[in-house]
Protein backbone atom coordinates (compact mmCIF):
# COMPACT_ATOMS: atom_id res chain seq x y z
CA UNK A 1 0.00 0.00 0.00
CA UNK A 2 1.26 3.39 -0.35
CA UNK A 3 0.83 5.60 2.05
CA UNK A 4 1.03 9.39 2.33
CA UNK A 5 1.38 12.20 5.32
CA UNK A 6 0.64 15.55 4.76
CA UNK A 7 2.43 18.08 6.84
CA UNK A 8 -0.30 19.23 9.61
CA UNK A 9 -1.65 22.98 8.55
CA UNK A 10 -3.73 23.60 11.98
CA UNK A 11 -2.47 26.66 13.89
CA UNK A 12 0.60 26.11 15.56
CA UNK A 13 0.25 22.08 15.10
CA UNK A 14 3.64 20.93 14.67
CA UNK A 15 2.88 17.06 15.07
CA UNK A 16 3.07 14.85 12.00
CA UNK A 17 1.50 11.50 11.10
CA UNK A 18 4.10 9.20 11.11
CA UNK A 19 7.81 9.53 12.97
CA UNK A 20 11.42 8.35 11.05
CA UNK A 21 10.60 5.39 13.21
CA UNK A 22 7.53 4.27 12.37
CA UNK A 23 8.03 4.98 8.72
CA UNK A 24 10.89 2.55 9.03
CA UNK A 25 8.47 -0.11 10.24
CA UNK A 26 5.59 0.90 7.29
CA UNK A 27 8.57 0.12 5.12
CA UNK A 28 9.86 -3.27 6.95
CA UNK A 29 6.24 -4.22 6.63
CA UNK A 30 6.60 -4.02 2.61
CA UNK A 31 4.77 -0.77 2.37
CA UNK A 32 5.95 2.37 0.55
CA UNK A 33 5.63 6.02 2.22
CA UNK A 34 5.57 9.31 1.19
CA UNK A 35 5.96 12.51 3.36
CA UNK A 36 5.62 16.05 2.52
CA UNK A 37 8.29 18.12 2.17
CA UNK A 38 9.91 19.39 5.71
CA UNK A 39 6.42 17.58 7.35
CA UNK A 40 8.29 16.77 10.48
CA UNK A 41 11.46 19.65 10.59
CA UNK A 42 9.72 21.78 13.08
CA UNK A 43 9.97 18.46 15.79
CA UNK A 44 13.47 17.75 14.15
CA UNK A 45 12.28 14.82 11.96
CA UNK A 46 14.68 16.16 8.80
CA UNK A 47 13.22 14.96 5.67
CA UNK A 48 16.95 13.09 5.59
CA UNK A 49 15.43 10.90 8.28
CA UNK A 50 12.93 10.41 6.34
CA UNK A 51 14.60 9.29 3.31
CA UNK A 52 16.99 7.00 5.53
CA UNK A 53 13.77 5.31 7.00
CA UNK A 54 12.67 4.39 3.18
CA UNK A 55 10.13 7.24 2.29
CA UNK A 56 10.26 9.15 -0.44
CA UNK A 57 9.57 13.39 -0.18
CA UNK A 58 6.92 15.04 -1.81
CA UNK A 59 6.91 18.68 -2.48
CA UNK A 60 3.00 19.08 -2.29
CA UNK A 61 0.02 17.75 0.03
CA UNK A 62 -2.36 17.82 -3.53
CA UNK A 63 0.31 14.91 -4.84
CA UNK A 64 -0.07 13.17 -1.47
CA UNK A 65 -3.98 12.93 -1.65
CA UNK A 66 -3.91 11.81 -5.02
CA UNK A 67 -1.66 9.26 -4.76
CA UNK A 68 -1.76 7.53 -1.54
CA UNK A 69 -4.08 4.70 -0.42
CA UNK A 70 -3.94 5.60 2.63
CA UNK A 71 -3.41 9.18 4.04
CA UNK A 72 -2.01 9.24 7.88
CA UNK A 73 -2.51 12.50 10.06
CA UNK A 74 -2.73 14.11 13.46
CA UNK A 75 -5.66 16.50 13.31
CA UNK A 76 -9.13 16.57 11.89
CA UNK A 77 -8.89 17.06 7.54
CA UNK A 78 -9.66 20.92 6.99
CA UNK A 79 -11.94 21.93 3.95
CA UNK A 80 -9.84 22.20 1.47
CA UNK A 81 -7.84 18.59 2.73
CA UNK A 82 -11.56 16.91 2.79
CA UNK A 83 -11.98 17.89 -0.78
CA UNK A 84 -8.85 15.75 -1.94
CA UNK A 85 -9.86 12.72 -0.41
CA UNK A 86 -12.12 10.58 -2.13
CA UNK A 87 -13.37 6.63 -2.11
CA UNK A 88 -11.71 3.73 -1.93
CA UNK A 89 -9.34 6.03 0.43
CA UNK A 90 -8.48 5.37 4.27
CA UNK A 91 -8.29 8.54 5.95
CA UNK A 92 -6.65 7.26 9.37
CA UNK A 93 -6.70 10.81 11.96
CA UNK A 94 -8.63 12.47 15.11
CA UNK A 95 -11.80 13.43 13.39
CA UNK A 96 -14.01 14.58 16.38
CA UNK A 97 -16.95 14.56 14.04
CA UNK A 98 -19.70 15.31 16.76
CA UNK A 99 -19.35 19.14 16.87
CA UNK A 100 -18.40 19.58 13.76
CA UNK A 101 -20.94 19.56 11.16
CA UNK A 102 -18.64 21.16 8.15
CA UNK A 103 -16.14 18.46 8.22
CA UNK A 104 -18.74 15.42 8.41
CA UNK A 105 -20.49 16.99 5.39
CA UNK A 106 -16.93 16.87 3.56
CA UNK A 107 -16.26 13.60 4.45
CA UNK A 108 -19.38 12.26 3.45
CA UNK A 109 -19.11 14.23 -0.30
CA UNK A 110 -15.68 12.95 -0.09
CA UNK A 111 -16.87 8.92 0.08
CA UNK A 112 -13.73 8.46 1.89
CA UNK A 113 -13.29 5.36 4.57
CA UNK A 114 -12.63 7.77 7.98
CA UNK A 115 -11.43 6.21 11.03
CA UNK A 116 -11.27 8.39 14.03
CA UNK A 117 -8.60 7.66 16.40
CA UNK A 118 -10.54 8.84 18.96
CA UNK A 119 -13.29 6.22 19.01
CA UNK A 120 -11.11 2.97 18.46
CA UNK A 121 -11.38 0.59 21.76
CA UNK A 122 -9.50 -2.19 22.97
CA UNK A 123 -10.29 -4.97 25.76
CA UNK A 124 -9.91 -2.46 28.95
CA UNK A 125 -12.89 -0.18 28.06
CA UNK A 126 -9.89 2.13 27.10
CA UNK A 127 -9.42 4.57 24.04
CA UNK A 128 -5.91 3.75 23.32
CA UNK A 129 -5.48 6.21 20.37
CA UNK A 130 -6.99 9.20 22.16
CA UNK A 131 -5.17 8.15 25.77
CA UNK A 132 -1.46 9.00 24.94
CA UNK A 133 -2.71 12.78 24.03
CA UNK A 134 -5.22 12.95 27.15
CA UNK A 135 -1.78 11.94 29.09
CA UNK A 136 -0.16 15.07 27.52
CA UNK A 137 -3.17 17.24 27.49
CA UNK A 138 -4.33 16.42 30.92
CA UNK A 139 -0.27 17.21 32.61
CA UNK A 140 -0.64 20.48 29.76
CA UNK A 141 -4.30 21.78 31.78
CA UNK A 142 -1.99 22.40 34.95
CA UNK A 143 0.56 24.05 33.68
CA UNK A 144 -1.33 26.30 31.22
CA UNK A 145 -4.07 27.19 34.40
CA UNK A 146 -1.00 27.81 36.82
CA UNK A 147 0.65 30.35 33.82
CA UNK A 148 -2.78 31.84 33.74
CA UNK A 149 -3.24 32.49 37.39
CA UNK A 150 -0.59 34.44 37.19
CA UNK A 151 -1.82 38.21 37.48
CA UNK A 152 0.11 39.38 34.29
CA UNK A 153 -2.11 36.69 32.71
CA UNK A 154 -4.94 37.90 33.90
CA UNK A 155 -5.75 35.84 37.05
CA UNK A 156 -6.03 36.13 40.80
CA UNK A 157 -2.68 36.25 41.26
CA UNK A 158 -2.59 33.07 42.89
CA UNK A 159 0.09 30.23 43.72
CA UNK A 160 -1.41 26.69 42.78
CA UNK A 161 0.73 25.62 45.93
CA UNK A 162 0.42 28.18 48.34
CA UNK A 163 4.11 28.79 50.33
CA UNK A 164 4.09 27.21 53.97
CA UNK A 165 1.66 29.99 55.70
CA UNK A 166 -0.91 30.57 52.73
CA UNK A 167 -2.90 28.10 51.99
CA UNK A 168 -2.82 25.91 48.46
CA UNK A 169 -4.83 26.69 45.54
CA UNK A 170 -8.13 24.63 44.72
CA UNK A 171 -8.20 22.70 41.34
CA UNK A 172 -11.47 21.31 40.67
CA UNK A 173 -10.69 18.77 37.78
CA UNK A 174 -14.40 17.45 36.16
CA UNK A 175 -13.94 13.90 34.84
CA UNK A 176 -12.02 11.69 36.54
CA UNK A 177 -10.65 9.44 33.00
CA UNK A 178 -7.35 9.60 31.38
CA UNK A 179 -6.97 13.28 31.20
CA UNK A 180 -8.36 14.08 34.57
CA UNK A 181 -5.92 11.66 36.03
CA UNK A 182 -3.03 12.94 34.32
CA UNK A 183 -4.12 16.41 35.77
CA UNK A 184 -4.39 15.50 38.98
CA UNK A 185 -1.23 14.01 39.20
CA UNK A 186 0.25 17.52 38.15
CA UNK A 187 -1.59 19.32 40.39
CA UNK A 188 -0.82 16.98 43.75
CA UNK A 189 2.82 17.70 42.31
CA UNK A 190 2.48 21.52 41.98
CA UNK A 191 0.95 21.19 45.91
CA UNK A 192 -2.51 22.17 45.06
CA UNK A 193 -6.08 21.00 46.75
CA UNK A 194 -7.56 18.61 44.23
CA UNK A 195 -11.46 17.63 43.68
CA UNK A 196 -12.36 15.20 41.04
CA UNK A 197 -15.98 14.38 40.28
CA UNK A 198 -17.10 11.92 38.03
CA UNK A 199 -20.80 10.28 37.25
CA UNK A 200 -18.54 6.92 37.73
CA UNK A 201 -19.16 5.25 41.14
CA UNK A 202 -16.36 1.99 39.51
CA UNK A 203 -14.12 5.22 38.58
CA UNK A 204 -14.36 7.22 41.54
CA UNK A 205 -13.49 3.60 43.94
CA UNK A 206 -9.84 3.52 41.61
CA UNK A 207 -9.15 7.46 41.74
CA UNK A 208 -9.21 6.99 45.66
CA UNK A 209 -7.70 3.76 45.20
CA UNK A 210 -4.74 5.35 43.00
CA UNK A 211 -4.31 8.93 45.11
CA UNK A 212 -4.71 7.20 48.67
CA UNK A 213 -6.16 10.17 50.11
CA UNK A 214 -4.49 13.21 48.25
CA UNK A 215 -7.35 14.03 46.06
CA UNK A 216 -11.00 14.24 47.19
CA UNK A 217 -13.54 12.19 45.04
CA UNK A 218 -16.95 13.35 44.60
CA UNK A 219 -20.05 12.09 42.74
CA UNK A 220 -20.56 14.48 39.59
CA UNK A 221 -24.07 16.26 40.10
CA UNK A 222 -25.50 19.99 39.31
CA UNK A 223 -25.52 20.44 42.76
CA UNK A 224 -21.55 19.39 43.49
CA UNK A 225 -20.40 21.42 40.44
CA UNK A 226 -22.64 24.48 41.63
CA UNK A 227 -20.48 24.05 44.76
CA UNK A 228 -16.91 22.94 44.09
CA UNK A 229 -17.04 25.72 41.59
CA UNK A 230 -17.51 28.43 43.55
CA UNK A 231 -14.79 27.83 45.63
CA UNK A 232 -12.36 26.72 42.35
CA UNK A 233 -8.91 28.71 41.36
CA UNK A 234 -8.96 26.66 38.65
CA UNK A 235 -11.68 24.39 36.54
CA UNK A 236 -10.36 21.51 34.41
CA UNK A 237 -13.03 19.98 31.93
CA UNK A 238 -12.01 16.00 31.27
CA UNK A 239 -15.65 14.95 30.95
CA UNK A 240 -16.41 12.49 27.60
CA UNK A 241 -18.96 10.36 26.09
CA UNK A 242 -17.04 8.50 22.96
CA UNK A 243 -18.02 10.22 19.75
CA UNK A 244 -20.75 12.14 20.95
CA UNK A 245 -20.66 15.88 21.83
CA UNK A 246 -19.96 16.96 25.57
CA UNK A 247 -22.60 17.38 27.54
CA UNK A 248 -22.20 21.35 29.32
CA UNK A 249 -21.92 21.17 32.69
CA UNK A 250 -20.66 24.33 34.23
CA UNK A 251 -23.25 26.56 33.16
CA UNK A 252 -22.73 30.11 32.55
CA UNK A 253 -25.02 31.03 35.89
CA UNK A 254 -22.10 28.62 37.88
CA UNK A 255 -19.53 30.90 35.93
CA UNK A 256 -21.11 34.16 37.16
CA UNK A 257 -20.14 32.88 40.78
CA UNK A 258 -16.66 31.97 40.60
CA UNK A 259 -14.07 34.13 42.10
CA UNK A 260 -12.93 36.74 39.51
CA UNK A 261 -9.46 36.17 38.37
CA UNK A 262 -10.54 32.11 38.36
CA UNK A 263 -9.74 30.21 35.00
CA UNK A 264 -10.95 27.46 33.24
CA UNK A 265 -8.87 25.16 30.97
CA UNK A 266 -11.78 22.84 28.94
CA UNK A 267 -10.17 20.26 27.20
CA UNK A 268 -12.97 18.68 26.23
CA UNK A 269 -13.61 21.03 23.82
CA UNK A 270 -12.42 19.13 20.99
CA UNK A 271 -15.85 17.32 21.47
CA UNK A 272 -17.68 20.99 21.70
CA UNK A 273 -16.50 21.72 25.14
CA UNK A 274 -18.34 20.93 28.60
CA UNK A 275 -18.81 24.69 30.02
CA UNK A 276 -21.64 26.49 28.86
CA UNK A 277 -19.25 29.25 27.60
CA UNK A 278 -16.33 28.03 25.99
CA UNK A 279 -15.32 28.40 22.33
CA UNK A 280 -12.04 26.99 20.76
CA UNK A 281 -9.51 28.94 21.00
CA UNK A 282 -5.78 28.25 19.47
CA UNK A 283 -2.19 28.13 20.53
CA UNK A 284 -1.72 31.39 19.16
CA UNK A 285 -4.46 33.04 21.09
CA UNK A 286 -5.38 30.55 23.68
CA UNK A 287 -7.65 32.63 25.91
CA UNK A 288 -10.59 35.08 26.24
CA UNK A 289 -12.01 36.35 29.61
CA UNK A 290 -16.19 35.81 30.58
CA UNK A 291 -17.37 37.56 33.82
CA UNK A 292 -13.84 37.98 34.78
CA UNK A 293 -13.21 33.90 34.39
CA UNK A 294 -10.00 33.12 32.09
CA UNK A 295 -11.31 30.57 29.80
CA UNK A 296 -8.02 28.53 28.19
CA UNK A 297 -9.71 26.18 25.03
CA UNK A 298 -7.41 25.05 23.14
CA UNK A 299 -8.75 22.35 20.41
CA UNK A 300 -5.39 20.80 19.86
CA UNK A 301 -3.35 21.08 23.49
CA UNK A 302 -0.49 18.60 22.93
CA UNK A 303 0.33 20.10 19.82
CA UNK A 304 2.06 22.41 22.01
CA UNK A 305 4.64 19.99 22.67
CA UNK A 306 4.30 18.62 18.99
CA UNK A 307 7.23 16.43 19.73
CA UNK A 308 6.62 14.68 22.79
CA UNK A 309 3.11 14.18 21.37
CA UNK A 310 4.03 12.43 18.05
CA UNK A 311 6.72 9.70 19.07
CA UNK A 312 3.25 9.30 22.17
CA UNK A 313 0.83 9.28 19.46
CA UNK A 314 2.75 6.97 17.09
CA UNK A 315 3.47 4.43 19.93
CA UNK A 316 -0.66 3.60 19.74
CA UNK A 317 -1.39 4.06 16.17
CA UNK A 318 1.88 1.90 14.81
CA UNK A 319 -0.07 -1.40 15.59
CA UNK A 320 -3.37 -0.24 14.20
CA UNK A 321 -1.42 1.67 11.25
CA UNK A 322 0.26 -1.27 10.15
CA UNK A 323 -2.85 -3.96 10.20
CA UNK A 324 -4.73 -1.51 8.21
CA UNK A 325 -1.61 -1.18 5.36
CA UNK A 326 -1.51 -4.77 5.73
CA UNK A 327 -5.14 -5.95 4.87
CA UNK A 328 -6.80 -2.58 4.03
CA UNK A 329 -10.61 -2.29 5.51
CA UNK A 330 -10.62 -5.96 5.96
CA UNK A 331 -8.14 -5.48 9.18
CA UNK A 332 -11.25 -3.79 10.51
CA UNK A 333 -13.45 -6.63 10.04
CA UNK A 334 -11.09 -9.02 11.80
CA UNK A 335 -10.32 -6.47 14.85
CA UNK A 336 -13.77 -5.47 16.24
CA UNK A 337 -11.70 -2.36 18.50
CA UNK A 338 -10.28 -1.19 15.29
CA UNK A 339 -13.88 -1.34 13.44
CA UNK A 340 -15.29 1.26 16.32
CA UNK A 341 -13.05 3.48 15.02
CA UNK A 342 -14.69 3.48 11.76
CA UNK A 343 -16.86 7.11 11.78
CA UNK A 344 -17.69 7.12 8.07
CA UNK A 345 -17.76 5.28 4.63
CA UNK A 346 -18.37 5.69 1.22
CA UNK A 347 -20.96 8.27 2.56
CA UNK A 348 -22.47 7.27 5.36
CA UNK A 349 -22.13 7.92 9.37
CA UNK A 350 -21.19 4.58 10.61
CA UNK A 351 -20.66 5.63 14.52
CA UNK A 352 -23.84 5.86 16.53
CA UNK A 353 -23.33 9.07 18.64
CA UNK A 354 -21.84 10.78 15.44
CA UNK A 355 -25.21 9.73 13.51
CA UNK A 356 -27.40 10.94 16.45
CA UNK A 357 -25.79 14.49 16.85
CA UNK A 358 -25.49 15.32 13.06
CA UNK A 359 -27.61 12.79 11.08
CA UNK A 360 -30.33 14.26 10.93
CA UNK A 361 -28.80 17.98 10.83
CA UNK A 362 -26.91 16.79 7.26
CA UNK A 363 -29.60 14.43 6.04
CA UNK A 364 -26.99 11.84 6.46
CA UNK A 365 -27.43 7.81 7.09
CA UNK A 366 -26.48 5.38 9.52
CA UNK A 367 -25.47 2.11 8.47
CA UNK A 368 -23.52 -0.65 10.71
CA UNK A 369 -19.79 -0.38 10.32
CA UNK A 370 -19.26 -4.09 9.64
CA UNK A 371 -22.16 -3.73 7.05
CA UNK A 372 -20.97 -0.74 5.61
CA UNK A 373 -17.32 -2.57 5.08
CA UNK A 374 -19.40 -5.84 3.70
CA UNK A 375 -22.22 -4.11 1.24
N1 LIG B 1 -8.10 19.69 23.79
C1 LIG B 1 -7.21 18.77 23.48
O1 LIG B 1 -6.18 19.06 22.91
C2 LIG B 1 -7.44 17.35 23.87
C3 LIG B 1 -8.68 16.96 24.28
N2 LIG B 1 -8.93 15.69 24.73
C4 LIG B 1 -10.31 15.43 25.15
O2 LIG B 1 -10.42 15.36 26.56
C5 LIG B 1 -11.65 14.70 26.87
C6 LIG B 1 -11.42 13.64 27.96
O3 LIG B 1 -10.68 12.56 27.42
P1 LIG B 1 -10.23 11.28 28.29
O4 LIG B 1 -9.83 11.69 29.65
O5 LIG B 1 -9.28 10.51 27.46
O6 LIG B 1 -11.61 10.48 28.37
P2 LIG B 1 -11.92 9.27 29.37
O7 LIG B 1 -12.98 8.47 28.70
O8 LIG B 1 -10.69 8.61 29.85
O9 LIG B 1 -12.55 10.02 30.64
C7 LIG B 1 -13.76 10.71 30.60
C8 LIG B 1 -14.38 10.66 31.98
O10 LIG B 1 -15.53 11.53 31.98
C9 LIG B 1 -16.46 10.94 32.85
N3 LIG B 1 -17.76 11.57 32.64
C10 LIG B 1 -18.65 11.42 31.62
N4 LIG B 1 -19.73 12.18 31.83
C11 LIG B 1 -19.53 12.83 33.01
C12 LIG B 1 -20.28 13.76 33.79
N5 LIG B 1 -21.50 14.15 33.39
N6 LIG B 1 -19.74 14.24 34.94
C13 LIG B 1 -18.53 13.85 35.33
N7 LIG B 1 -17.77 12.95 34.67
C14 LIG B 1 -18.27 12.46 33.52
C15 LIG B 1 -16.41 9.46 32.50
O11 LIG B 1 -16.99 8.66 33.53
C16 LIG B 1 -14.90 9.26 32.37
O12 LIG B 1 -14.29 8.85 33.60
C17 LIG B 1 -12.15 14.12 25.53
O13 LIG B 1 -13.12 14.99 24.98
C18 LIG B 1 -10.90 14.13 24.69
O14 LIG B 1 -11.19 14.11 23.30
C19 LIG B 1 -7.94 14.75 24.80
C20 LIG B 1 -6.67 15.08 24.37
C21 LIG B 1 -6.33 16.39 23.83
C1 LIG C 1 -7.04 14.51 20.88
C2 LIG C 1 -6.79 15.79 20.24
O1 LIG C 1 -7.72 16.52 19.95
C3 LIG C 1 -5.45 16.20 19.94
O2 LIG C 1 -4.51 15.47 20.26
O3 LIG C 1 -5.26 17.28 19.35
MG1 LIG D 1 -17.70 36.14 38.88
Amino acid sequence: MLIGVPKEIKNHEYRIGLTPAAVREYVENGHDVIIENNGGAAIGFTNDQYIEAGASIVDTPEEIFARADMIVKVKEPQPNECKMLREGQILYTFLHLAPDPTQTELLGKSGCTAIAYETVTDNRNGLPLLAPMSEVAGRMSIQAGAHYLEKAHGGSGTLLGGVPGVAPGKVLIIGGGVVGTNAAKMAIGLGAEVTILDRSLPRLRELDDIFAGRVQTVYSTVDAIDKYSREADLVVGAVLIPGAAAPKLLTRENIKNMKPGSVLVDVAIDQGGCFETSKATTHQDPVYVIDDVVHYCVANMPGGVARTSTIALNNATLPYGIALANKGVKAMLENEHLLRGLNMHKGKITYKAVHDDLGEQLGLDYQDPREALQG
